[in-house]
C-alpha cells in the first residue's frame, strides 16, 4: 500500500504543528528534532548511528531523487527515529538505485512524513533549538485531539542526558583488514561506527579491531595497537563515563588516539574539559571549518548537537591534570566559533568533531588519517 494521500501531523514540544501525508511506515514515533541540510547523502545520514533517538528533517526540498542502493549504507540498517521530507521523488533515477527511499524507509519500519514545509520547520528550530517532536500517521492523524499529541511528545526522553552509545555498538569484536600491505593495528572504539572510517584507514594500511563500547583497556591492550581510534555516535558525551576512563588509560600509556565527533567529546572530556549542548547543532555537508595550525579553511560535513567547551585562544593546561599536559583547539567552526577539534601538544593525541570520512560530504579533510598514520609511524 502507498502512504501517499495518507494524512499525517507533526508536532513539536512547543505545541506547533505541520500536517502533511504520511512517508514510510504508518504509525507514531518520537525523538530530537534536528535539521541537516545537506542536498545530498540521505543514504549516509539515515544509517549513521549518531542519527538515533533524533527525528531528521530534511532541509533540502527534494530528497529521494536517486533512491536507495547497496553501496553507501553506512551501518546495517536505519537508525533514525522518523524523518521529515518536503517533496519525496516518485520515481527515483541512478544506475544504482535498487529501490525507492520510501519502500526502504517503510520496510525497515521507519515512521516518517512528507509534504510538510521543511524549511519553514528549519527556521523554526534554528530560533527556538532544538526539540522534542511527533509525527503521527494513518487515522489518529484526523481524529486524536492536538494537545493529546503534544503531551506524549512531552513525555518522551530528553537527548541531554541520554545514553545511547552502548546500544548503537556492535556485540562482538570484529575485524577490518587493510588494503595492501598491512602498516598498523588499530583498536577503534565503537561507540556508533560509521563504515565509511575503517574503510578510510584500510586505504592506509591500518587493520581495524573494531570493539564494543564497553571494550576495557585490557580488551584494547590485547589487540597490541599501534593506535586507538574512538568513533562518533549518538546521544550526550556527559554520560560517556565508562569511555572517558578508558580514553584516560590509553593517554597514560601514551599510545597515539585520534577520535571523530562523539570520541572528540570524549577525548575533551578526558582532559577534563566539559561538554554542552548547541541550540540546534550542526547537520549537514557544507559547514567551514579553520584548521588554525595551517590557517586553512576546510568545507566539511558535520553532524553534531553537543560541542566541547575549551578557551580557543593558545594552549592550556589540560583541567583534568599536569600528566595530560597542554591542550590547543585546532579547529573551529567559522560560523559559530564552536569548538571543532582538540590537539594534545604532549601527548600522541588529536581529534576532531566533524567528519574526514566523508560519507556522505566533501573531501577536504582526509588528512586527518594521514596524521593519525603519522602519529602511529612516529610511536613505533
Ligand atoms: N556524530 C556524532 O558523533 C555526534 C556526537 C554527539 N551525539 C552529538 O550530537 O554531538
Amino acid at each position: 500500500m502507498s502512504s501517499a494521500d495518507i494524512p499525517a501531523v507533526l508536532v513539536l514540544e512547543d505545541g506547533s504543528v505541520w500536517r502533511g501525508q504520511a512517508y514510510g511506515a504508518l504509525g507514531t514515533t518520537v525523538g530530537e528534532a534536528v535539521f541537516n541540510t545537506g542536498m545530498t547523502g540521505y543514504q549516509e545520514t539515515l544509517t549513521d548511528p549518531s542519527y538515533y533517538g533524533q527525528v531528521v528533517v530534511m532541509t533540502a526540498p527534494h530528497i529521494g531523487n536517486t533512491g536507495v542502493n547497496d553501496e553507501d549504507g553506512e551501518s546495517r540498517r536505519i537508525w533514525v527515529s522518523g524523518y521529515v521530507v518536503r517533496d519525496p521523488a516518485r520515481r527515483p533515477s541512478n544506475w544504482r538505485s535498487r529501490r525507492g527511499l520510501g519502500e526502504e524507509l517503510a520496510a525497515q519500519e521507519v515512521v516518517g512524513i512528507s509534504h510538510v514545509d521543511t524549511r519553514s520547520i528549519t527556521r523554526h528550530l534554528r530560533e527556538r533549538g532544538a526539540m522534542r517532536v511527533g509525527i503521527f500517521s494513518g487515522g489518529q492523524a484526523l481524529v486524536r485531539p492536538v494537545e493529546e499529541l503534544v503531551e506524549e511528545v512531552r513525555r518522551s526522553p530528553q537527548m541531554a542526558g541520554a545514553q545511547l552509545a552502548e546500544e548503537v555498538s556492535t556485540g562482538e569484536a570484529y575485524v577490518v583488514p587493510a588494503q595492501g600491505e598491512k602498516r598498523f593495528t588499530v583498536a577503534s572504539i565503537d561507540l556508533g561506527i560509521k563504515s565509511m572510517t575503517p574503510h578510510r584507514m584500510a586505504q592506509r594500511g591500518i587493520e581495524s579491531h573494531v570493539l564494543p563500547a564497553t571494550a576495557s583497556i585490557d580488551d584494547v591492550l590485547a589487540v597490541s595497537p599501534d593506535g586507538v581510534f574512538l568513533s562518533n555516535g549518538p546521544g550526550d558525551p556527559a554520560t560517556a563515563d565508562a569511555q572517558v576512563a578508558l580514553v584516560r588509560e590509553v593517554l597514560a600509556r601514551r599510545v597515539p588516539l585520534f577520535g571523530i565527533c562523539f570520541g572528540n567529546q570524549v577525548l575533551g572530556r578526558a582532559l577534563g574539559f566539559g561538554t554542552y549542548k548547541l541550540g540546534y547543532g550542526h547537520r549537514g555537508i557544507n559547514q567551514p571549518v579553520l584548521d588554525r595550525r595551517t590557517g586553512k579553511v576546510e568545507v566539511t560535513a558535520h553532524n553534531h548537537g553537543f560541542a566541547v567547551d575549551a578557551p580557543l585562544e593558545g594552549s592550556v593546561q589540560a583541567p583534568a591534570g599536569a600528566e595530560f599536559g597542554l591542550v590547543e583547539v585546532s579547529h573551529v567552526c567559522l560560523n559559530d566559533q564552536v569548538v571543532e577539534g582538540l590537539n594534545c601538544l604532549d601527548l600522541p593525541a588529536f581529534s576532531v568533531q566533524y567528519h574526514p570520512e566523508a560519507a556522505a560530504g566533501p573531501h577536504d579533510a582526509a588528512y586527518l588519517f594521514d596524521r593519525f598514520v603519522e602519529v602511529m609511524e612516529n610511536g613505533k
